[in-house]
């Protein structure tokens, strides 16, 4: 897996499903000045309440490989349908989109690390899609060792963000 950092301001975004993991996924992309939209059946609380508001547009309704578009940059394939979900990556990704597939990580083109920022550094964790789990374990234990004021981390990046 070769890591970037992707700049999706303006970009469409489309999110299949609205479950568990698709709202922890529009929480690490809802401040990126994106477009939104998602296609789900049933949706959580949280993001009826970000539609109501209008910062994302959701269809409530069953979705499917004909809703895949190339005016969309990146997707997420969350649904629970994990045949539909392979289907929606596969066809991304033979037109070239982003495509992550959170249930199968082989018919993604890319994955979410675990990742946190800091006085506007980011740091990213991931296993290839091996052991995410172990990514969000590291993840939390560098946070804690870079927060327990024993190390001049966060002084040393704010030192040089100021000059
Ligand atoms: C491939 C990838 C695709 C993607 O999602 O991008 C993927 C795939 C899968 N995850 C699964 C399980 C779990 N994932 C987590 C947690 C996280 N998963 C994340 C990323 C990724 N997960 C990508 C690879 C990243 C890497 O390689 O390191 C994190 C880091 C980032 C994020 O989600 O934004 C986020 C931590 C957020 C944080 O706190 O920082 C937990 C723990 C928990 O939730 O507490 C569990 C176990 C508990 C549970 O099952 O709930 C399953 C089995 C599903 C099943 O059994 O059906 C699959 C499917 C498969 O293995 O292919
Ligand atoms: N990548 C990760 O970190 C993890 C991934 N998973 C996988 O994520 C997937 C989703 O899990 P959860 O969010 O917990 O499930 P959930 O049950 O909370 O949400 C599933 C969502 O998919 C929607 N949906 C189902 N069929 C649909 C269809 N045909 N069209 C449109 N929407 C549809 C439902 O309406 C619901 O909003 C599962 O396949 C699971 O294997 C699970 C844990 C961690």
């Amino acid at each position: 897996m070769y890591n970037i950092a992707l700049n999706i301001s303006n970009k469409n975004v489309l999110i299949f499903g609205a479950g568990r993991i698709a709202e922890r996924k529009i929480k690490t992309i809802i401040d990126e000045n994106c477009k939104i939209t998602v296609i789900s059946v049933n949706a959580t609380e949280y993001i009826k309440a970000l539609a109501t508001n209008g910062k994302i547009r959701l269809m409530l309704r069953n979705g499917s490989i004909n809703d895949v578009s190339k005016k969309y940059f990146i997707i997420f394939a969350a649904t629970s349908n994990k045949e539909l979900n392979n289907e929606i990556c596969k066809t991304a990704d033979s037109m070239n989109i982003l495509c992550d597939n959170v249930s199968n990580h082989n018919t993604s083109n890319f994955i979410s690390s675990a990742s946190m920022k800091i006085s506007g550094i980011s740091i990213s964790i991931n296993t290839g899609g091996v052991n995410p789990s172990l990514a969000k374990i590291l993840k939390g234990e560098l946070y804690n060792d870079i927060m327990d004021g024993k190390n001049e981390f966060v002084k040393h990046i704010k030192y040089l963000l100021d000059n």
